[in-house]
């Protein structure tokens, strides 16, 4: 497939410009990742179809679609994460600023560093503070005194939108925690490694409405400075966060998912293209 063809494709529809004035505004925030032609596999099963998208520097991208239908496998393709899972492969490029991250003598480490990842349920390191859950994907790397790695972490802690909570105890146990405390305790760990991108695979679903709009706030504030892409279930999340939302679906059992439509938030909710769009939006199905 020719590629910048299939990127123009991956740009969101912009058809009804004289409809919508968040779409005649347009965006002209620059694309910091593209997925162009991504096919994915897992032995010989196809679990991802013909994925092109373009993701914009400073905006909130949310990930949709029915159960199964390739969502936590294309965010992972985002940051070589697919790789680890044994027989898994990635057919089609995916560039970070330009680069094309599976090429062979890029580090995938190096990829994850730049491409952050918070997993869906939180996972502090257990017999390890606060303070050291926040500093610990720094030991790895160049010595720092104390002054900047206390400055990281009540930076990254306000950007996590935790600070004020753990404040005054950051030497305890990251695991005395609440779940929605430690999911921005993995998110202020994620944030002092300073990706340029965060990857969030369904950050909020095992919280409740409280913890739950933390994290959206605390990526509504992340976003001033980083790039997040989130895979979620929840409609009205997607809705309240995102920029712009591709909505992944799988026409029959056994087929691969494909990206059925992307687009600015605002239409896929409120005007998308395609029926099954409209369908799984709206609550009809999914
Ligand atoms: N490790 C794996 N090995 C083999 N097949 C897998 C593996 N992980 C996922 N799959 C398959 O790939 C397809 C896509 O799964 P994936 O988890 O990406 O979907 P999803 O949209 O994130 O689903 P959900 O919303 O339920 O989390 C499914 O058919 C799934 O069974």
């Amino acid at each position: 497939m020719e590629p910048k063809k299939t990127l123009q494709q991956a740009e969101p529809r912009r058809g009804r410009t004289e409809e919508t004035g968040a779409m005649r505004r347009g965006d002209d925030a620059p694309a910091v990742m593209t997925v162009e032609g991504l096919n994915m596999y897992y032995g010989s099963f196809m679990a991802l179809k013909d994925v092109s998208m373009i993701i914009r520097r400073n905006r909130i991208t949310a990930l949709i679609g029915p159960s199964g239908c390739g969502k936590s496998t294309f965010i992972r393709s985002l940051n070589r994460m697919h790789e680890i899972v044994p027989g898994a492969r990635v057919e089609g490029r995916v560039t970070l600023d330009g680069e094309d991250i599976y090429a062979p003598e890029v580090d995938p480490v190096r990829v994850r560093r730049r491409v952050g990842m918070v997993f869906q349920k939180p996972n502090p390191f257990p017999t390890m503070s606060i303070y050291d859950n926040v500093i610990a994907g720094l030991k790895l790397g160049r010595k720092r005194k104390k002054s900047e790695l206390d400055e990281i972490v009540e930076r990254t802690l306000r950007q996590a939108a935790l600070w004020d909570e753990v404040k005054n105890k950051l030497g305890e146990s990251g695991t005395s925690l609440s779940g929605g405390q430690q999911q921005r305790l993995c998110i202020a760990r994620t944030l002092a490694l300073e990706p340029e991108v965060i990857l969030m695979d369904e950050p909020a679903s095992a919280l409740d409405p409280v913890s739950t709009q933390k994290i959206e706030d605390a990526m509504l504030e992340l976003k001033e400075q980083y790039t997040v892409v989130i895979v979620t279930h929840n409609m009205q999340q997607a809705a309240r966060v995102s920029d712009y939302t591709g909505f992944f679906f799988i026409e029959d059992m056994g087929q691969p998912g494909q990206l059925w439509e992307f687009g600015e938030t605002e239409k896929i909710f409120s005007n998308p293209d395609r029926k099954e769009t409209e369908d799984y939006v709206t609550g009809r199905f999914g």
